[in-house]
């Protein structure tokens, strides 16, 4: 069975857009799960410009699937998910000013640090989870920190399923998750997932343990929704 974590930050950027607490992200969060979703995924950036570190503590709270806090390991990053203790924390390699994650670890550069950050959470009972590109180079690397999972970064097979080539699109995440396999890593898969792409992925990939998906499920539900909640307005003022 692959798990579904919603991803919930669109949700808070509405949120902040107006001040005040609506859409409330606990209620959210709670619904969410009774809906059937296996998990709440979070991705706090420095500037807290959706999620706000509070949120991450809120959540926990209420929680009762698995929580999934997904960052750039900075100092201050690390502090958070050691307090807050998650189910899983999956690193993503994004700047500061990035609009939305842009790239997967190099796992070769960076595998002394990723390997110290994921002892130290794995020291606190924390799955760990490493955000990479679909090359088979990466997924061997990230094997080599000692990572629990892997979250395959599936930008590059939306956008190729979008344009009409799934089969080419697909091809290196089937590679990747056979050697992430062997390895013994966990596969996570986000980003760019949607209503229309994620079938094909479920279906090709093997061994998918969870997928996380925020900005097309959060648009989705409003597209889905707009119907009738514009009638229900048009009946309240009949
Ligand atoms: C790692 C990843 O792909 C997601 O966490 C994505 O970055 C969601 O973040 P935004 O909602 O800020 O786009
Ligand atoms: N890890 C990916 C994620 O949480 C959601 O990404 P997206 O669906 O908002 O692109």
């Amino acid at each position: 069975m692959t798990k579904l974590s919603v991803n919930i930050n669109k949700l808070a950027t509405l949120r902040n857009s107006r001040g005040g607490n609506q859409p409330n992200l606990i209620t959210a969060a709670q619904d969410i799960e009774a809906f059937g979703a296996q998990g709440i995924t979070i991705h706090p950036r420095p500037d807290e410009r959706h999620i706000r570190y509070k949120d991450a503590h809120d959540l926990k709270k209420v929680v009762t699937t698995e929580l999934n806090i997904e960052g750039n390991p900075i100092p201050k990053f690390i502090d958070l998910v050691l307090e807050v203790k998650p189910t899983q924390v999956t690193l993503v390699p994004d700047a500061e000013d990035a609009i939305t994650s842009n790239a997967g670890w190099d796992t070769h550069k960076n595998k002394d640090f990723l390997a110290d950050v994921i002892k130290t959470f794995k020291q606190h009972g924390i799955r760990t989870s490493i955000f990479v590109d679909p090359e088979v180079t990466m997924v061997k690397g990230a094997a080599d920190t000692g990572t629990d999972h892997i979250e395959l970064y599936t930008e590059s097979y939306a956008k190729m399923f979008a344009a009409g080539e799934a089969e080419k699109g697909i091809q290196p995440y089937v590679d990747a998750a056979k050697i992430a396999h062997e390895l013994g890593l966990g596969i996570n898969a986000g980003h760019d997932l949607n209503l229309e792409n994620i079938r094909f992925f479920k279906e090709r990939i093997p061994h998918l343990l969870e997928v996380s998906i925020g900005h097309a499920l959060i648009c989705e539900s409003i597209y889905l929704g707009l119907e009738n909640v514009v009638s229900m307005y048009l009946h309240r003022l009949k």
